[in-house]
């Protein structure tokens, strides 16, 4: 079977394109390939000027995108050349960061009694949240995650993905006309419904389906839906979808349980829905109370204090005058429930984006965020009389009329005739999609049968046949194999694996803030917040000899909270590595046989016990080998964290580095399972400890396989493979790479323990499995398509058409609705915050004037977003306090609207994008934290990202107006003098 899963793997690498014959092996497509999870970075320098910069075995050649928090880099595998991959490098950031910003600066009070918990930030939440989601996803017409590279000593999260090199979908020139032809429109849109058809029936909304988030493969003959930056997982719409019972495993994945942001607004304003506008419009006077840190303000008056919400009710736009116009008293007490969010907003957006690509044009018009929003609500579209670049005849809005009059003129032959034009079934189709009353909106599954979709398909009872979505279900392990590896490794407490190594990790936190020899302050305890947060050095290996035995490696460093500095980690890193060369290091170079004679080493004899566990002093995390000549290809399932490739793989001059600290494994292994116990290793697996598993968990459990090479056994990651191979097509399938030489019960508690298992059959460049999915596609599409800038936009690198940021994705509830001004009942107590707060108000009723004071045209370098936004570019050497944080000034920063952050520094390339109300306030900004300025990566290399020129597709982020409703957003916007003149909603567009 493993053959037959691989030679057709092949066979379909091999099919032409052109042919629905590739169709078939699409059926084949296994959606058990995980996701591979590597928690250490090495950096390399590229000697040459090949890559940029080289991330463990990635080599970044060009800056091809940016996002709200990160960018992303064409990348190729340094041990295949030719190999492409899209990786996204995304800062973690965190309140903590902020707050240790702010606190450096003095400028909010101090407060220890922070839960370090409470610190963590939403950011590396959210990150975490669409990485969880994509770990989900395998299906040809959605961006394919390949790896995640996680160090936690690194402020960078890699995620490695599957490289669209089409771009986005460029659909409207400058002057608004499309692009497209209508057949091309169809074929995307076939594309479109499989893909979000898949991301239903996993519980996946997706939340911002636009044109911008879909990409083209590299020959443009599929498009695929990226960008989950707003996803949500519905567990219930999962149920629904998949039925009970039938849910995977890792659906209840906490990260993806948490369904608060389900409340939550996000999505682009031209592409919302009307439910989702209606609700928040209305649920934006319901908001939280602001969290407004004041000295004198105790925790039971924060609690009691209310926010109003000034509204006037005509003109929906803030006033200044409390009781005036409709005021609505916001308290904590009263918050409405919204209604939820399903998976009729994205078919909403699907239709918004079919009309887009149609026309070159959206449906709904407006010059503000604010209208636009009512628009939408409350208004009707159009349409133009013709459609697509080939200007197909529409035949107006409602072509029923049209059809009523043939019927009257030739019968029901005239009749049908016009209902059977293409324009008289987009037409419907569109009524459909866009409709206002989400109960009533068409559903995907209709939508993939309706007439216009199907249209031109040769044989559409083929593709619909061949296109259904049972053939994704996941695999799941069967009954017999689960129970009988389950019985074997005790892998019965799966489900709590993750609560046990959050515990683990709580509590080892105290340690993670300690400073040898100095004193901890709060800055201290911030600064390690995030960095030093797992076990990472515990490397347990199983040998097929009977011994088993537990050493530690040199034990020279110390546990984590001796590290101290980063520095300090680093340089005795480097000389643990040189002692431990010197030493002839066991961790690196495993030897067959026993660890008896590893230094602290007891050795206990078993009956024909396989394995044997060892902890080495070496990083774990890199000692799996490279993939050799020899190694056939159920080796290629090695992990990827081995997959790191030899010095005399890289580039001349680029030499491997490791900073990582490496003996407080015995420290760790205690946490886990007490080293005590550990001797009860070599009876593995039948007295195999949940520690053991837990290291399996954390990929760091592995074992030898009859060759002498080590292969992580993994719980919840797999025994993985190197991307790249994937991408190089290099395959094995699944059973082989659960008979990897250990044996019946082992292999099956890899398996019980790899549910998510990869099947290495699928491993191929992802464009040669999607191809011609979505039906015929006779020809390429025009040349002059792949010529188009970004935003959609033909001939314009960077949008300028106005309202540009009305096709951004907003990712807080905050930016929906109308202005809003949010005055604290703080007045009696505290008269100075008060006057912030009038202040602010007078700011946003003088903005258009002092938009035309600082002469900023609206249509240039500003994007308006609300009637309280504008984004003004000034150069660096322009303003006052740039480089006040020589630590990170010079990064490339940007903010997240999630975080509810007033700061607005975008920095590019020498230039530094201030954002405020008013122009003379923009420097005041620049005392204020920066993403880059608190997650400057601690690696020196990092900065090598920021110089590289965008090169491809460039997404700006732009703002709106103010939000003091996030406590954090708050908290920052109180605490500088600035922000609270210039406190304005914030939306971050890209
Ligand atoms: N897999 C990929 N292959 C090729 N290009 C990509 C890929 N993923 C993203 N890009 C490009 O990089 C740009 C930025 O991508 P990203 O998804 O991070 O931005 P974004 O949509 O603004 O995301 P977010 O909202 O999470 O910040 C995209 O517009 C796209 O052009």
């Amino acid at each position: 079977m493993a053959n037959a899963v691989a030679s057709s793997s092949r066979d379909r690498t091999a099919q032409p394109r052109t042919s629905l014959h590739s169709l078939h092996s699409v059926h084949q497509y296994n959606p058990n390939q995980a996701v591979v999870m590597t928690d250490e970075i090495i950096r390399r320098r590229p000697a040459s000027g090949l890559y940029i910069k080289i991330v463990n075995q990635y080599g970044f050649k060009v800056k091809v995108g940016k996002g709200q928090h990160g960018e992303v880099f064409l990348a190729e595998n340094v041990h295949h050349p030719g190999s492409a991959m899209a990786v996204k490098a995304v800062r973690r950031k965190n309140k903590s960061d902020r707050l240790r910003k702010l606190r450096r600066n003095d400028n909010i009070p101090r407060q220890p009694h922070l839960p370090l918990v409470d610190q963590l930030g939403s950011t590396e939440h959210k990150i975490r949240k669409e990485i969880a989601i994509m770990k989900k996803l395998n299906h040809p017409h959605v961006v394919r995650l390949l790896e995640v590279i996680d160090d936690p000593l690194n402020d960078k999260i890699y995620m490695v993905m599957e490289y669209l090199g089409g771009g986005e979908i460029k659909w409207r020139t400058a002057s608004d006309n499309p692009l497209l032809r209508v057949d091309q429109t169809r074929r995307i849109c076939r594309d479109v419904i499989l893909g979000l058809e898949y991301l239903h029936y996993q519980g996946i909304i997706h939340r911002d389906i636009k044109p911008a988030n879909l990409l083209w493969t590299a020959d443009r003959r599929t498009v695929k839906i990226s960008d989950f930056g707003v996803s949500t997982f519905s567990y219930a719409q999962r149920l629904a979808a998949a039925g009970k019972g039938n849910i995977k495993h890792d659906d209840t994945d906490p990260i993806l349980m948490d369904e608060s942001d389900l409340s939550k607004t996000a999505g682009t304003p031209m592409f919302l829905a009307p439910e989702i506008i209606a609700d928040a419009s209305e649920s934006a006077y319901h908001l939280p109370l602001p969290f407004l840190p004041h000295p004198h303000r105790s925790s039971s008056s924060q609690s009691q204090t209310q926010t109003q919400v000034q509204m006037n009710a005509s003109n929906k736009t803030p006033t200044p005058t409390q009781g005036t116009g409709t005021a609505v008293q916001v308290g904590a007490q009263t918050p409405r429930k919204k209604p939820p969010i399903t998976k009729a907003i994205d078919i909403w957006a699907f239709g918004v984006t079919l009309y887009g690509l149609l026309f070159g044009t959206l449906p709904f018009h407006a010059g503000t965020e604010f209208e636009i929003y009512k628009v939408i609500r409350t208004q009707d579209w159009d349409v133009p009389a013709v459609m697509g670049l080939d200007r197909i005849p529409t035949g107006g809005r409602h072509p029923e009329f049209a059809a009523a009059a043939a019927a009257k003129k030739n019968g029901p032959a005239g009749r049908k005739a016009v209902l059977e034009t293409d324009g008289a079934q987009v037409m419907d189709l569109l009524e459909r999609l866009l409709e206002k009353n989400a109960a009533r909106r068409i559903t995907l599954e209709r939508v993939k049968r309706h007439p216009w979709i199907l249209r031109d398909l040769e044989k559409p009872e083929e593709w619909l046949r061949e296109t259904q979505l049972t053939q994704y279900i996941p695999l799941e392990p069967t009954h017999d194999e689960t129970s009988s590896a389950m019985s074997a490794v005790r892998f019965r407490w799966l489900p709590r694996i993750g609560n046990r190594i959050l515990s683990t990790l709580r509590s080892v936190k105290p340690q993670r803030s300690f400073r040898r020899g100095r004193p901890r302050d709060d800055r201290d305890e911030q600064d390690e917040v995030g960095v030093r947060s797992a076990p990472h050095y515990v490397h347990v290996v199983r040998q097929q000899p009977a011994s088993a035995t537990i050493a530690s490696g040199a034990a020279t460093i110390g546990s984590p909270r001796q590290l101290g500095s980063v520095r300090e980690r680093k340089r005795r890193s480097r000389q643990d590595l040189a002692r431990n060369k010197s030493t002839n290091d066991i961790g690196s170079k495993p030897v067959d046989g026993s660890w008896a004679s590893s230094p602290g080493a007891g050795s206990s004899k078993g009956k024909s016990v396989d394995t044997s566990l060892r902890i080495p002093s070496q990083s774990s995390r890199i000692t799996s080998p490279a993939p050799s000549p020899s190694v056939g290809p159920s080796s290629m399932a090695t992990s990827p964290v081995g997959e790191h490739p030899p010095s005399d793989h890289l580039p001349d001059g680029a030499s491997p580095r490791s900073d990582r600290p490496q003996s407080m494994v015995m420290q760790w292994v205690r946490k886990l399972g007490g080293s005590s116990r550990m001797s009860s290793y070599s009876n593995y697996p039948s007295l195999m400890t949940e520690s053991a598993v837990n290291l399996a968990l954390s990929g760091r459990l592995q074992y030898r396989d009859g060759d002498g090479r080590m292969h992580p056994v993994a719980a919840t990651s797999p025994p993985s493979r190197d991307s790249a191979d994937a991408m190089s097509g290099h395959a094995t399938s699944r059973q082989s790479s659960m008979s990897m030489s250990i044996g019946g019960k082992l292999s099956k508690a890899m398996r019980a323990a790899s549910w998510t298992a990869p099947d290495f059959a699928q491993a191929r460049p992802s464009e040669d499995m999607t191809s011609l999915y979505s039906g015929d596609r006779p020809e390429d599409l025009d040349e002059e398509v792949l010529m188009y800038g970004a935003g959609g936009v033909a001939g314009s690198p960077v949008p300028s058409v106005p309202n540009s940021a009305l096709l951004s994705t907003v990712s807080s509830m905050h930016s929906i609705g109308p202005a809003l001004v949010v005055r604290p009942r703080m007045d009696e107590q505290h008269p100075e915050a008060s006057d912030h707060v009038n202040h602010c108000h007078s700011h946003s009723h003088s903005h258009s004037h002092s938009r035309s004071r600082a002469g900023i045209s609206p249509s240039s370098r500003s994007r308006t977003t609300s009637p309280l936004a504008k984004v003004t570019y000034r150069t660096r050497e322009e303003s006052p306090s740039s480089g006040s944080d020589d630590d990170d000034s010079d990064e490339n920063s940007y903010d997240s609207a999630d975080d509810g952050s007033s700061i607005l520094d975008h920095q590019t390339r020498g230039r530094t994008m201030l954002v405020n109300q008013d122009p003379g306030d923009a420097h005041s900004f620049e005392g204020q934290p920066s993403t880059s300025q608190m997650y400057h990566d601690e690696d020196e290399d990092s900065d090598s990202e920021e110089a590289v020129p965008l090169e491809v597709r460039t997404r700006r982020p732009s703002q709106s107006a103010a939000d003091m409703t996030s406590p954090r957003r708050s908290l920052s916007a109180s605490a500088h003098p600035a922000a609270q003149a210039g406190k304005q909603r914030t939306m971050i567009c890209t």
